[in-house]
């Protein structure tokens, strides 16, 4: 007799799992095995419904029986979680497939870095090896690369030098708000002002500039204020100056395409900006040689199903290529792709995409369909 194979998911009610549940439920993953919901607070309370049924109650994230019961575990409860239990879930015994959001496991040998669109080549020959931990990668990498992947295809790309402009959602839920907060006080400090057309702008900018650099700001999660200003550092620091997420650039991206050892150098400046759910990221691509801007943009095209190249033309740039446009959406336009005045070998593109989907839940769930399809 067929039996379906049993998922336990770990930190289904946190942003990226909301993100993630609400994808599998859309394209109907969970037809496709027998889920078992946990939590690491809640246990005991009711599990949620899926297509409408009910699927028991919520397992103890920390119970290693509760875990060993399943075959796959998609995690998107973070990296402490994984630090804690992913060892010694390991050392007890347990050989089931392990599809993980965190960073932890990124670099282990070990483990996969999945981006399927991308590097389907790489987690087939990982499967065939035997190999059962998957881990998706770094949202603004894989963003870039489901960008760029026909470049890379095509052999094309000596290096890649990048600027980004991070959403809040990549820090984190209270970030998001925190940035709405704060928002919402740069406003109301001059809300009189602004109703008054013939107010100075420069008295109320100077209002805002207090308002922002006051004590009683809501800095608490970002520790700075990022409405009305940017974030030039995201994440740890690392040797050589780099922060982590600019670190990851050139890990990942070469760990991710199966270069081994790492040959595309990737750096650039990684910043926060005030946007809510998408990444975007300004490129200067160096050519490994001079290739007509029309081929470079076919290459990129015909990629992947959601790779869009946007003219570069202004009025569809300003609708088509910001994440107000691209929020919510699976889409990843890139745009701004033209010669630099360096020479024939430089490109400069500028992407967008939704760091919640391809940068974090997208990944996770068609790895479970390569498992269980
Ligand atoms: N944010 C991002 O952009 C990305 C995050 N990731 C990874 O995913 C991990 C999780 O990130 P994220 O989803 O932002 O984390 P969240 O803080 O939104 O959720 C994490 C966990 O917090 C617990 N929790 C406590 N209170 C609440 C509440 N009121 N609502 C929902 N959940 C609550 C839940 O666990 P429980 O049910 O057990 O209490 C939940 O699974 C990160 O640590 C990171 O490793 C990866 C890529 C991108
Ligand atoms: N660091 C990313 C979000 C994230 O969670 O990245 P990672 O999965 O590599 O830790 C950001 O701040 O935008």
């Amino acid at each position: 007799m067929f039996t379906m194979q049993k998922l336990g998911m770990i930190g289904w009610r946190g942003m990226v799992g909301s993100v993630l549940m609400d994808r599998m439920l859309q394209e109907h993953d969970f037809d496709k095995v027998e889920p078992l919901f946990f939590s690491t607070s809640q246990a005991g309370q009711d599990a949620p419904a899926v297509n409408g049924k009910n699927t028991g109650k919520l397992a103890d994230a920390y119970d290693l029986d509760a875990l060993k019961s399943t075959d796959i575990i998609i995690s998107c409860q973070g990296g402490d979680y994984t630090s804690k239990m992913y060892g010694k879930l390991r050392e007890s015994g347990w050989n089931g497939y392990w599809i993980d959001a965190a960073s932890t496991l990124r670099m282990d040998d070990k483990a996969v870095i999945i981006l399927d669109p991308v590097n389907k080549n790489v987690i087939d020959d990982a499967l065939n090896a035997g190999k059962k931990t998957f881990v998706g990668g770094n949202c603004t990498v894989s963003l870039m690369l489901m960008a760029l992947a026909g470049l890379f295809k095509a052999d094309l790309i000596e290096w890649i030098s990048s600027s980004t402009y991070q959403a809040a959602s990549g820090a984190g839920a209270k970030n998001m708000r925190e940035l709405l907060l704060q928002m919402g006080c740069l406003h109301d400090c001059v809300k009189a002002e602004l109703s008054d057309p013939h107010s100075s702008i420069l008295e109320i900018e100077k209002k805002v500039r207090a308002c922002m650099n006051a004590d009683d700001f809501p800095t608490e999660n970002f520790t700075a204020p990022l409405a009305g200003s940017v974030l030039p550092w995201i994440d740890k620091e690392m040797p050589l100056g780099q922060s982590r997420e600019e670190w990851k650039g050139m890990a990942e991206t070469n760990k991710i395409l199966g270069y081994a050892p790492a040959t595309v150098p990737v750096d650039g400046n990684c910043v926060r900006i005030s946007s809510m759910r998408c990444h975007s990221q300004s490129l200067t691509i160096k050519l490994k040689k001079d290739v007509p801007v029309e081929d470079t943009e076919s290459l990129i095209a015909a990629q992947n199903e959601w790779v869009r190249v946007i003219p570069n033309r202004k009025d569809v740039t300003l609708k088509e290529l910001t994440p107000a446009k691209v929020s919510g959406s699976l889409n990843v336009p890139i745009g701004r792709i033209r010669k630099m005045m360096m020479g024939g070998e430089y490109l400069s593109a500028f992407t967008v995409g939704d760091q919640l989907l391809w940068g974090a839940a997208e990944p996770l769930r068609r790895m479970l369909r390569l498992l269980v399809d």
